[in-house]
C-alpha cells in the first residue's frame, strides 16, 4: 500500500499569525487538502502558540470527522501536561511524541529512548488507555536496542526524522548516504513489529527514492515544502485574480 499524506498546517497557521486577521484559513486549507486526496491533517500546537493555535484543533478535528472515509487527525508535540490535556480534549486518531524543547525554532532530532524510557513509558501507557495510536519521533540511526525501547514502552509507530535528508538538496551522494541510515533505521524497526511514518523536510523531489527505501512506509507528514509548493504553483492564478480584481482584462 502507497505511504498515506497527513498534510501538517502549521506553516499555513504560522503565515496566518502574521496579522490579525482569519487568512489563510488552515481549516479552508485543510479542507482543500482533504478534498485533493490528502488522508489526514497533521498539527504541531507549541507552548507559545506561534504555528497552530490551541483554538484552531476543534474546527481541525470537525473537519477530519466530516471528511469520515479514514481520514486522521496526527497531534505532534512534547508530551508536557498542557499537550496531554490538548490530545485528551480533541481526541487524534495519532499522537506523534517529540522531543521539542520549547525555544526550538523547529522539531530537529530524535527521541534519546534510552533517556526517555521512563517518561514515554508513562506518556504512552497514558495515550494508549485513550485507544490513541502513538508515534515517537526517531533519529534515523539503525540502533537496534533503542529501538526495541520504543517498541518495549508501547509505541506502535516511529516517525524517522527526515531534516537531515531534506538538507541534501544540492548534496546527492550525502542524501543516499543518510537515505541509506534511514532504509536501515526502519527495516529494524518493521522486524520489531513497529509501523513507520515519516517527517521533516520532505519534497516532491526527496519523497520517490525514500518511499522506493521503504517501500511499506505508512504515512509521511509534511509542511513546510507542500505549503512552499501551494504558493508556487498557485501564484499564476492568484495574480490573474487580483488583475481582475483591480479591473484588467486578463
Ligand atoms: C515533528 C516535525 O518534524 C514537525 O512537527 C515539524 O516540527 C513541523 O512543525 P513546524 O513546521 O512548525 O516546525
Ligand atoms: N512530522 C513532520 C511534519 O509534520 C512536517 O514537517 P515539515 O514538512 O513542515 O518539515
Amino acid at each position: 500500500m502507497p505511504a498515506k499524506l497527513s498534510v501538517n498546517l502549521n506553516a499555513i497557521a504560522m503565515l496566518r499569525n502574521r496579522r490579525d486577521l482569519p487568512w489563510p484559513s488552515v481549516t479552508d486549507l485543510g479542507r482543500i487538502a482533504l478534498d485533493a486526496g490528502a488522508s489526514g491533517l497533521t498539527v504541531h500546537p507549541r507552548p507559545d502558540q506561534r504555528h497552530v493555535r490551541f483554538s484552531d484543533l476543534a474546527p481541525i478535528r470537525a473537519l477530519v470527522d466530516e471528511a469520515g472515509a479514514g481520514a486522521e487527525f496526527n497531534i505532534e508535540g512534547f508530551p508536557e501536561e498542557n499537550f496531554m490535556r490538548l490530545v485528551e480534549e480533541h481526541r487524534p486518531e495519532q499522537v506523534t511524541l517529540v522531543p521539542d524543547d520549547p525555544s526550538q525554532a523547529t522539531s530537529d532530532h530524535g527521541w534519546d529512548f534510552r533517556k526517555s524510557h521512563n517518561l514515554l513509558g508513562n506518556i504512552v501507557g497514558r495515550l494508549k488507555k485513550l485507544g490513541l495510536r502513538v508515534s515517537v519521533f526517531a533519529d534515523g540511526d539503525p540502533d537496534r536496542e533503542a529501538l526495541t525501547i520504543a517498541r518495549e514502552i508501547g509505541a506502535d509507530r516511529i516517525e524517522l526524522y527526515t531534516g537531515p535528508y531534506g538538507g541534501c538538496y544540492d548534496n546527492p551522494a550525502e542524501g543516499e548516504r543518510i537515505l541509506e541510515t534511514l532504509g536501515e533505521t526502519a527495516d529494524i524497526a518493521f522486524d520489531l513489529g513497529l509501523g513507520v511514518n515519516a517527517g521533516h523536510d520532505l519534497t516532491v523531489a526527496n519523497l520517490p527514492p525514500l518511499v522506493a527505501r521503504v517501500p511499506r512506509l505508512a504515512e509521511v507528514s509534511i509542511g513546510h515544502g507542500l505549503t512552499a509548493d501551494a504558493l508556487q504553483y498557485g501564484m499564476a492564478e492568484t495574480v490573474r485574480r487580483f488583475c481582475r480584481a483591480c479591473g484588467q482584462d486578463v
